[in-house]
């Protein structure tokens, strides 16, 4: 090897070296990161997935836009939820914040420093900190590994969280803080029920003591009579470890029970985001609008004066979004100039002035409040 890149990659390492420190450094400062500042700022986050044709030279073709331009903050202490119809790009979302995916472009900032692009130790020190709970308990889980094995897993990697000889204690300890019986630990995934393995993997979110995690969709899998549990153990834990969490959920009755704000994405952008009161009580954006109205109201009487809006068409496919807004093809309100011009997340002018809860952030030239479920019945 020439001498310069010697040279080059002992100056990478330590320069490293230094960034996993100061990451580490800030990690355990954790607690005096302030509750409500944000931890993560996602900032134009893209994902498109190369589309090719012909088996030997592989040409370019498209691209399926799956993440097209993604902006949140999450804030320290809170839970952010992200709904939107199958295909909108939530998962992908989850994917790059816990890097099991690489962003095309953007930036994913932790703690203000942008965690996309790191390698080597410094971005092993990043993701002990985000951790994903995934979506189903049923193949998420090893069948082969014993419940202590799949808890104590991460620690292979991290053995610095727990030492060899502690370890055993460390995952009884975790089967206790879920819920689950710490006699447990030798048994197979199969030996519990759906909500048991969702416990099994969220120990295991948990076992490197992480200030984020990422859930995609934990309790979609579930009975509905397990999954007030699930969200009820999150709650908990949330409080007792100061958690912060982005929960991904394609259905906005679950996500209100859990979240302080609420994201709502459609063909790979964020169209509206708030605090539940603005999303659920005050929503602009008109695919919002048409989430809620689809929300199940358990009052009959409410059902009846409900309006109910039907959208048209089915998402059109991210390799070829619409121009312009991508739901203009199935809006009700969609004129010329969402063909041509995509609506910036803004605080629309004409309530910005007003400052009352409609004041949040919507991609819509024509935002518009519309109370879809009345305040007592809210999901
Ligand atoms: N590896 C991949 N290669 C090509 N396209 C992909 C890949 N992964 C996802 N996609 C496409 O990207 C889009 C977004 O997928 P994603 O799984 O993020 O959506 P989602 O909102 O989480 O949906 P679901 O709730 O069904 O999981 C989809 O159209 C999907 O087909």
């Amino acid at each position: 090897m020439p001498h310069h890149d010697e040279h080059g990659t002992r100056k990478e390492a330590r320069e490293e070296g230094r960034q996993a420190r100061k990451l580490l450094a800030r990690a355990q400062a954790g607690s005096s990161y302030a509750a409500g500042e944000p931890i993560l700022e996602v900032r134009g986050l893209k994902k498109h997935y190369p589309l090719t044709q012909g088996v030997v030279l592989k040409r370019h073709v498209g691209a399926v836009k799956a993440v097209d331009g993604v902006d949140f903050d999450l804030r320290q202490g809170e839970t952010l939820g992200i709904v939107g119809e199958s295909g909108c790009g939530k998962s992908t979302v989850a994917k790059m914040l816990v890097h099991l995916e690489e962003p095309t472009a953007g930036a994913i900032r932790y703690k203000g420093e942008d965690i996309s692009k790191l390698s080597g130790r410094a971005l092993k020190a990043v993701r002990r900190n985000i951790q994903m709970v995934f979506q189903d308990p049923y193949t998420s889980l090893n069948p082969r590994m014993t419940v202590g094995d799949i808890i104590g897993e991460p620690y292979e990697i991290h053995p610095e969280v727990a030492p060899k000889g502690s370890r055993r204690q460390r995952v009884q300890e975790l089967l206790d803080v879920v819920g689950l019986n710490p006699e447990y630990i030798n048994r197979y995934p199969h030996q519990f029920s759906g909500g048991q393995r969702q416990r099994i993997g969220i120990a295991r979110g948990l076992a490197l003591r992480p200030e984020i995690i990422v859930a995609d969709e934990p309790v979609s899998a579930l009975d509905v009579s397990v999954q007030a549990q699930v969200i009820n153990l999150l709650d908990q834990l949330q409080s007792e470890f100061n958690l912060s969490y982005v929960f991904i959920a394609h259905d906005l009755s679950i996500v209100r029970h859990i979240s302080n704000r609420v994201g709502v994405m459609y063909l790979g952008r964020v169209v509206e985001i708030g605090s539940d009161e603005q999303i659920y009580e005050h929503p602009t954006h008109p695919y919002t609008q048409a989430l809620l109205s689809a929300v199940p109201v358990p009052n009959p009487a409410a059902r009846e004066t409900r309006e109910r809006i039907i959208l048209v068409g089915d998402v059109p496919s991210p390799a070829n979004p619409p121009s312009g807004c991508h739901f203009r093809t199935r809006c009700w309100k969609a004129r010329d100039k969402c063909a041509v011009e995509a609506p910036e997340l803004a605080v629309p002018a004409w309530f910005a002035a007003e400052g009352g809860p409609a004041a949040h952030d919507s991609a819509c030239h024509f935002a518009e409040e519309k109370q879809i479920v009345p305040s007592d019945e809210r999901p």
